[in-house]
C-alpha cells in the first residue's frame, strides 16, 4: 500500500533527523550551489527526452540489479543521452539512499531527481542538501495544504517539483499548484498494476507550457513511441535500464524509437530489455 511506503519513508526520515537535525540540514541545503534548471533540461523538443532511473529493487519486482556504483551508472545514462537522472532514495523497498543521490550529483552535469515518498519539509531540505534539482511529489500521497506547502518549499529552494498523478482527479489537484513538470505514472502505487494507456487518456488535461512526463512501464522502444504518440515530452525509465544489458545501447534505442518507426521496430527486435513476467 502507498500509505505503508509513506509511513516507512517518514520513519526513516525521523531516524535521520535524530542524528542530523533540521537546522543542520537546512543550512547544508542553503549552502549548496544553485540547483540546475530542470525545466529547461526537460522542455519539449523534437525528440522525446528520457529521465533514466537508478533502481536496485522495487516492491512490485523485488531485487532488480546489484548497483555497486550508482555514479558510474548515472554517467553511462548521461553518455547515452538521458536528460536527467532519477535516484530512488527510499531504503526499505528500493534499497536506495541519499548517499546514492549525492554520488550521482557529483558525477553528472544534468539534473538529478530525488525519487522518494516525500511527505514533510525535512525530506525536501535533505534533497537539496544532497544536491537534488528535482523532487518527486506524489499527489495520491499528499492532502492539501501539505501538497501545496511542499511544492512551494521545493521552488523556494530553487528546485523543480515533478508532480506525479494517476487519475484525472489527481491531475486537477496537481494543476491547482501551477506545476512546471507533471507526471502520469502508469503504475498504481497501491496495487502495482501497470496501465500504459493511462498517460494517453490524461494527456489532454495537461495544458501547453507544462512538461508532460510519462512514468513507468517502458520495456522496449515501441513503449517510448507509444508514449510519444500520446503526447509525452519526457519518459521516465527504470527497470529496463538496469536489467537490459548495456544501458547506453538501451537508451539509444529508446531515444531513436520515436523519430523513425522503422528503426523502432528493428531496435525492438534487438534490444535486450527484458519483458516483465
Ligand atoms: O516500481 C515499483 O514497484 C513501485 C511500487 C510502488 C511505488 C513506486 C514504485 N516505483 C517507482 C516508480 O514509479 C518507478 O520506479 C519509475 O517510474 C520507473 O518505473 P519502471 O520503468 O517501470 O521501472
Amino acid at each position: 500500500m502507498l500509505s505503508d511506503l509513506v509511513s516507512g519513508a517518514l520513519a526513516d526520515a525521523a531516524e535521520r533527523r535524530s542524528i542530523r537535525p533540521l537546522a543542520e540540514v537546512e543550512a547544508a541545503a542553503l549552502a549548496r550551489p544553485a540547483a540546475l534548471d530542470a525545466v529547461a533540461a526537460l522542455e519539449p523538443a523534437e525528440r522525446v527526452k528520457i529521465i533514466a532511473e537508478v533502481k536496485r529493487a522495487s516492491p512490485s519486482r523485488g531485487a532488480l540489479a546489484e548497483i555497486t556504483d550508482p555514479a558510474a551508472l548515472a554517467v553511462s545514462y548521461e553518455t547515452g543521452g538521458a536528460s536527467a537522472i532519477s535516484v530512488l532514495t527510499e531504503q526499505r523497498r528500493f534499497r536506495g539512499s541519499l548517499d546514492d543521490l549525492e554520488a550521482v550529483r557529483a558525477a553528472v552535469g544534468i539534473p538529478v531527481l530525488r525519487k522518494d515518498f516525500i511527505a514533510e519539509p525535512y525530506q525536501v531540505f535533505e534533497a537539496r542538501a544532497a544536491g537534488a534539482d528535482l523532487v518527486l511529489l506524489i499527489v495520491a500521497a499528499l492532502e492539501q495544504p501539505l501538497l501545496a506547502e511542499l511544492h512551494e518549499l521545493i521552488h523556494s529552494l530553487g528546485m523543480t517539483a515533478l508532480v506525479e498523478t494517476h487519475s484525472a482527479e489527481e491531475v486537477e489537484r496537481a494543476l491547482d499548484l501551477g506545476p512546471s513538470v507533471l507526471g502520469v505514472n502508469a503504475r498504481d502505487l497501491s496495487t502495482f498494476e501497470l496501465d500504459r494507456d493511462l498517460f494517453g487518456r490524461l494527456a489532454d488535461r495537461i495544458p501547453a507550457g507544462v512538461v508532460r512526463v510519462a512514468e513507468s512501464a517502458v520495456l522496449r522502444p515501441a513503449d517510448v513511441a507509444h508514449y510519444r504518440d500520446a503526447g509525452a515530452d519526457v519518459v521516465l525509465v527504470g527497470e529496463a535500464l538496469v536489467t537490459g544489458g548495456d544501458p547506453i545501447q538501451t537508451l539509444e534505442s529508446f531515444l531513436n524509437a520515436q523519430s523513425d518507426p522503422a528503426q523502432a521496430e528493428s531496435a525492438e527486435a534487438s534490444t535486450t530489455a527484458g519483458e516483465r513476467a
